[in-house]
Order: structure tokens, then C-alpha cells, then sequence
């Protein structure tokens, strides 16, 4: 059935007006048109670069999902703006809060071979700033990517949510590019590893998996974390790791905690992952973080006055990507609020998240049981009753906030859910704050009452 990009557009409104949140539709979305479609490619137009950037940034999936459910199959979408702004490419490196986009892959591709990821050209070592949190894994990357396979290898950077570890890996890539257009630089994630895994066993095309691994000159693994208990992904990563190692190929893996905290990782990758450089990274001092949001305005050409700066970089103190997301919507604030940059004008749209009080997976249960009037073994079943499977989610989302489980244990808190379901509902969550004042309000009363239920239950000694 043929169906023109209007009408097209106009039933992707519809129903992504039901799917978001009133004031994120209403500002991101209200005013985008279609403009064409061409050999499988929607092309919207959006108010200003802004609406255009934040709309790839948080809702381009989102969207692309919701024209694939129409037409039945996938299409690439492509955000523009009008004139001035049609110079940028989507991905280029150039327009403001890019991210590369990775075009929908029909699944019939499924059985040729693994395709390594691109990287993200932001993600490269002179956007990257050096502070004492950082300084180590900084020059070990460094190092590898001016000499790799040589002092440490593997490098394996560790740290918590948000901290540039993608970002230095990336980095390596980008150098080893640079030096040599040809090598062959495999930059994956261990879920893909593992789907690729899985297509190879399901398509009888193990060799072809073999020799695309074993072929890299460097291989870098993000979040290898998630190998934790794939018994199959272990062994089979296991001999790419050797066969590369041996050949004096450089690996770099990146995951939220040391090898030794990793459970059920096979003693022998364990010991494989901590025989070159472990490198940590901490959360940055109030310096890296103003150095960063001011490298960053640099790059996007935006003036930022230092007492905003310093503002921001006060409110947002231990993740990186929240620090930029806050950025984000200061600029977005202000470019469509018409107020001037100052302190004044964006505090009110900056509500940096309550901190997280650790606590245990029964709390934040039974207060999202509590606030939602929804029994805790509904949150741990299956029901796809629209409220429940909404708890549900924000359920994991609390729990990665104020827990240290891993994506894999708060899957089993939740009667035995798939990380990447737990993975999901947290970033859906996290997304949606961030445009959704009244969410936003309502997580943080949650947290507020978890802090609060757990400081009774552990008070502090005197
Ligand atoms: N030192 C830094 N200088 C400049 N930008 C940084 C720095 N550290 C992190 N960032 C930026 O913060 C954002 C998050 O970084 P990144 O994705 O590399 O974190 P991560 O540690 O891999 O997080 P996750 O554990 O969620 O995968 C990115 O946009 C990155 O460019």
C-alpha cells in the first residue's frame, strides 16, 4: 500500500501522541512535518536545530519504530531544519549534539557476518578532558593507541555510569584510523558479540564469526560486564581473546567494575581480563567538570557565561552524560524560551536528580508497590497490564539508581527479567525524565521516600 509522506507522518503523530508525555510532544514534535520519502528514507522537517538534535538524541528509535509498526517495514529517518542548517550531515561531526546514526537493518541480514559498530566522532582524544580522575586511563589509552599490542594488553578501563569510558575506547579506534585508514579497528559491544554469537550458531556460520573476530587488528569490548554468566559467549570470547592476544593484537575491554567483581566469570577469562592494565575511572572533581561543559560549548559554538558553567557543574557531580544532558536542556531552554543565558533563567529546568541512598532491592519494591498500589508479585510477574509493566519499569529504574546490582541481578529481582528488558526500561525511564517535569517529580519523591525508609531502618550512629 502507498501512502504519502504526509499521511504517513500525520499517523506517526497520532500515535506518538499517545506514547509521550504531553509537554514533550507538544514541544519537540507539535510542529515537524514530513517533507519526503525516498529509497526507504522519511524525511522530516523540525522547528530549529534544537528540536531537531534533541529529537535525534532521545526519540529518533522511538520514532523509527513507530513508522516501521505503520508501513510494516524499516525505514531510516532523517531530521532537518530549514535553511542555514542543511549544510550538516546526519553524523556529522560537525552539527551540534550529533550522533551517528546507525541505519535500520533489515533482518534478513542477520545470517552474513557480524558488522562491527561505528564510532561516534565525537568520541575522540582531543575532546576528551584529562582531570585527576581520569589521568591514568587517559594515557594507558593513549599509549595503546599509539602502540598497540605492545605495553598493556589488554586495557581494561573501569568506572561507573557515564564516565568517558566509551569515549576513550572509541578514542583509540579513532587514532589507530587516522594512522591507518585500513586496519581493521572492531569496536562492539558485548550484547552484540553475543547476538552475533547466537545468528552464527542459528545460521551454521561459526567459521565466518571465527575469522571476523580473530581478524582484528584491535578488538574493543564495551560493557563486558554483560558476559557475566553467558557460559557460551565466555568460552567462545575466551579463544578470540587468546587467538588476537597471541598474534600480539592490541584488546581493550570496558565495563562498570573490575574483572575480580565480576560473578560468574570463568576463572580463566578473569585472570586473562586483569594480566595487562586495569585503569579506573572516578567520578570528576568540580574543575574536570567545568573544564568539560566548556570544552564542549567550544565544540558546539555556544557562549556560555562562567557563573552558568559553574552552576551546572555544581548540581551535576557524578555522571559525565548527565552533565551534558543538563547542558542540553539549558541551551534547548533558552533558545526557545528567548531568555538570556544566566543562572536565573535556567534553574528552574535544572533539577539535578536527589542522590541516590544505596538501600536493598526489598525497599525499593515495596515503595513502588506502595505509591502505585500494585502488589510486589505483580511487579515481579509477567502481566503486560499497561499500570503494572509502568511500575514495573520504574521499579528498575530505582533499583539501578540506589543499588549496585548489576543489570543481570535486578533482572533476577524482578522474577528473572532479561537484562536488556531491565536495560530498556531504565534508559526508557531516564529518556523521559528528562523532557517530563511531573515524572521527573514524581521519581523524585521516590527516591526521597527510599532515602528516607532506609535511613530509618540503618540510622547512622550518633
Ligand atoms: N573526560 C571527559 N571529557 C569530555 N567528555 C567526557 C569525558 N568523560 C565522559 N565524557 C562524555 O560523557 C558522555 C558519557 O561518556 P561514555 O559514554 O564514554 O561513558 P561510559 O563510562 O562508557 O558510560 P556507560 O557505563 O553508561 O557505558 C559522553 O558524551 C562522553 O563524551
Amino acid at each position: 500500500m502507498e501512502i504519502s509522506p504526509e499521511k504517513l507522518w500525520t499517523q506517526v503523530l497520532e500515535r506518538l501522541q499517545l506514547q509521550l508525555s504531553r509537554p514533550t510532544f507538544e514541544t519537540w514534535l507539535k510542529t515537524t512535518s514530513a517533507q519526503q520519502m525516498e529509497n526507504n528514507c522519511l524525511v522530516i522537517h523540525t522547528a530549529n536545530p534544537f528540536a531537531r538534535n534533541w529529537l535525534q538524541k532521545y526519540y529518533i528509535k522511538t520514532i523509527a519504530d513507530v513508522v516501521q509498526d505503520i508501513l510494516g517495514y524499516p525505514v531510516d529517518i532523517y531530521l532537518t531544519v530549514t535553511a542555514g542548517e542543511e549544510n550538516y550531515t546526519i553524523g556529522d561531526s560537525n552539527m551540534p549534539w550529533s550522533f551517528p546514526i546507525i541505519p535500520n537493518t533489515p533482518e534478513t541480514v542477520s545470517n552474513q557476518l557480524p558488522k562491527p559498530s561505528k564510532l561516534n566522532p565525537k568520541y575522540i582524544f582531543s575532546r576528551f578532558v584529562v582531570g585527576s580522575n581520569n589521568r591514568m586511563a587517559h594515557a594507558a589509552s593513549l599509549a595503546v593507541a599509539e602502540s598497540p599490542g605492545r605495553e598493556f594488553n589488554p586495557l581494561f578501563l573501569c568506572g561507573g555510569v557515564g564516565l568517558g569510558k566509551t569515549h576513550l575506547m572509541q578514542a583509540i579506534g579513532h587514532f589507530r584510523l587516522e594512522n591507518s585508514p585500513e586496519a581493521k579497528i572492531f569496536y562492539v559491544s558485548t550484547e552484540q558479540f553475543t547476538n552475533d554469537l547466537i545468528s552464527a550458531i542459528r545460521n551454521d556460520s561459526m567459521q565466518g564469526f571465527r575469522e571476523h573476530y580473530r581478524d582484528a587488528e584491535v578488538l574493543l569490548v564495551d560493557d563486558i560486564q554483560f558476559i557475566e554468566g553467558k557460559e557460551y559467549t565466555q568460552e567462545e570470547f575466551f579463544h578470540t581473546f587468546n587467538t588476537l592476544h597471541e598474534a600480539g593484537k592490541q584488546i581493550v575491554l570496558a565495563s562498570d567494575r573490575p574483572p575480580n567483581q565480576m560473578t560468574s566469570l570463568q576463572e580463566r577469562l578473569c585472570s586473562r581480563f586483569s594480566m595487562g592494565l586495569i585503569a579506573d575511572i572516578q567520578p570528576p572533581d568540580l574543575e574536570t567538570r567545568m573544564a568539560i561543559l566548556q570544552k564542549k560549548a567550544e565544540y558546539e559554538n555556544i557562549r556560555l557565561p562562567r557563573s552558568v558553567i559553574e552552576y551546572i557543574a555544581t548540581q551535576y557531580t557524578s555522571n559525565i552524560r548527565e552533565l551534558e544532558g543538563a547542558l542540553i536542556r539549558a541551551v534547548a531552554y533558552v533558545s526557545i524560551s528567548g531568555l538570556p543565558m544566566t543562572v536565573e533563567s535556567i534553574c528552574p529546568i535544572l533539577n539535578p536528580p536527589v542522590q541516590a541512598i544505596k538501600t536493598s532491592s526489598e525497599v525499593i519494591l515495596d515503595t513502588v508497590a506502595k505509591t502505585f498500589n500494585v502488589p510486589i508479585e505483580d511487579l515481579k510477574g509477567n502481566s503486560r497490564r499497561r499500570e503494572i509493566s509502568w511500575s514495573r519499569q520504574i521499579a528498575m529504574y530505582l533499583m539501578r539508581q540506589h543499588t549496585d546490582l548489576s543489570l543481570p541481578r535486578i533482572g533476577e529481582e524482578f522474577g528473572g527479567k532479561d537484562h536488556t528488558t531491565v536495560m530498556y526500561s531504565c534508559d526508557k525511564i531516564a529518556q523521559m525524565r528528562e523532557t517530563d517535569p511531573a515524572l521527573d517529580r514524581k521519581l523524585r519523591q521516590l527516591s526521597d521516600r527510599i532515602n528516607l525508609t532506609t535511613k530509618t531502618q540503618n540510622p547512622t550512629p550518633p
